[in-house]
């Protein structure tokens, strides 16, 4: 058995009630069945080998948690089949938990008013996880995530980033070999991020653990994974190499002009006829962006075009970000 995760024409199915405002009204809706079936995650099949780290990314109500909850066995499929570390998150439940660990950004998986290693001995108590396992284990976290001074600390008394630093340590007490991150840097500043993904990435190659990584953060993604697998309402748009989503556009780049006084929109219409996206438009500073076609040879007519036309104060030339090839895609569907 080489794939951790194996996801077929998996669906689930939301009832979305037609907001009719106060109490009364939900419940009208409630009992008159006023409601329409939407697919939040919509016959997608995809699978994950034991030892990858994925990002699973898409735009905000794309389905991600919900896939997420339905591969941890929170929430039941609609239909299709789902298969982690050889199990069905459904059945076996005892089994199965002890081979994830979860980490939801927006929820604390820690009991709020005890101390943080009141949680960690509560938790290796339901994992069954031996003294000698947990302390061989647990010394090398705790040191690496820098959280011995906190343990003795009530959660509510720490902060977003020490929390979270607390709540991966948590995921990690049985160790298992596949973790599921939903946004776990969310709102962690800079330090913090850099410590947590470095950490990701040594217990990936020393324990091979699988992680499948939901981020709206794509330096994330950039840092950590090879693979992304993209999501937009519901179905998956891309699975592949980041490397091969930035190779696609290769052939782009993206320029930006900054011209002397405001073009009118006459001018605009120009510039935009002979630009393939214009995507940022700053009138105050008179700065448009732009991507284009890397051509060399397009490039410089069209440098040359604008430049006899406008009165340019800068042109930059770069290539295009990850950050706006994926921008592009959700906006622009190239693939
Ligand atoms: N319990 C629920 N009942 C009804 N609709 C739901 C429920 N949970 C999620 N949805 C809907 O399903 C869709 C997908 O939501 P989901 O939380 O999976 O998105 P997401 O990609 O994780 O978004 P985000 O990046 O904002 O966290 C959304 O339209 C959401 O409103």
């Amino acid at each position: 058995m080489n794939n951790a995760i194996v996801v077929e024409n998996l669906r689930k199915e939301f009832k979305a009630y037609s907001s009719r405002s106060g109490l009364a009204g939900a419940f009208r809706d409630l009992f008159t069945r006023n409601y329409k079936i939407v697919p939040a995650v919509n016959d997608i099949s995809f699978t994950v080998k034991k030892g990858e780290m994925v990002g699973y990314i898409g735009e905000n109500g794309a389905g991600k948690s919900t896939t997420i909850k339905m591969l941890t066995g929170i929430l039941t499929p609609t239909s299709g089949a789902v298969e982690v570390n050889g199990m069905n998150p459904h059945k076996e439940r005892e089994k199965f938990v002890n081979t994830i660990g979860v980490v939801f950004g927006q929820r604390s998986q820690l009991w709020w008013d005890i101390a943080v290693q009141e949680s960690f001995r509560l938790l290796k108590k339901v994992y069954k996880v031996s003294d000698e396992q947990y302390d061989e284990h647990m010394s090398h976290v705790i040191e690496t995530l820098e959280i011995g001074p906190l343990l003795d600390k009530p959660v509510r008394k720490l902060s977003l980033g020490q929390r979270m630093r607390c709540e991966l340590a948590a995921a990690l007490i049985h160790n298992p070999p596949l973790l599921f991150l939903d946004e776990p840097t969310i709102g962690l500043d800079v330090l913090v991020k850099l410590k947590i993904r470095q950490f990701l990435k040594e217990i990936n190659e020393k324990f091979n653990t699988t992680i499948l990584l939901t981020t709206h953060d794509l330096s994330d993604i950039e840092a950590l994974c090879d693979r992304v697998v993209m999501l937009d309402e519901g179905q998956i748009i891309y699975d592949g190499a980041l490397n091969q989503l930035k190779q696609s556009w290769g052939d782009k780049k993206e320029v930006e002009f900054q011209f002397l006084e405001q073009i009118d929109e006459e001018e605009l219409v120009f510039l935009t006829q002979n630009l393939e996206a214009v995507w940022d438009i700053d009138r105050r500073l008179h700065k448009y962006i732009a991507t284009v076609d890397a051509n060399d040879q397009k490039i410089s007519e069209l440098i040359a075009s604008v430049v006899s036309r406008f009165k340019i104060k800068d042109i930059k030339i770069q290539e295009t970000s990850t950050e706006e090839i994926i921008r592009n895609i959700y906006e622009k569907g190239f693939v």
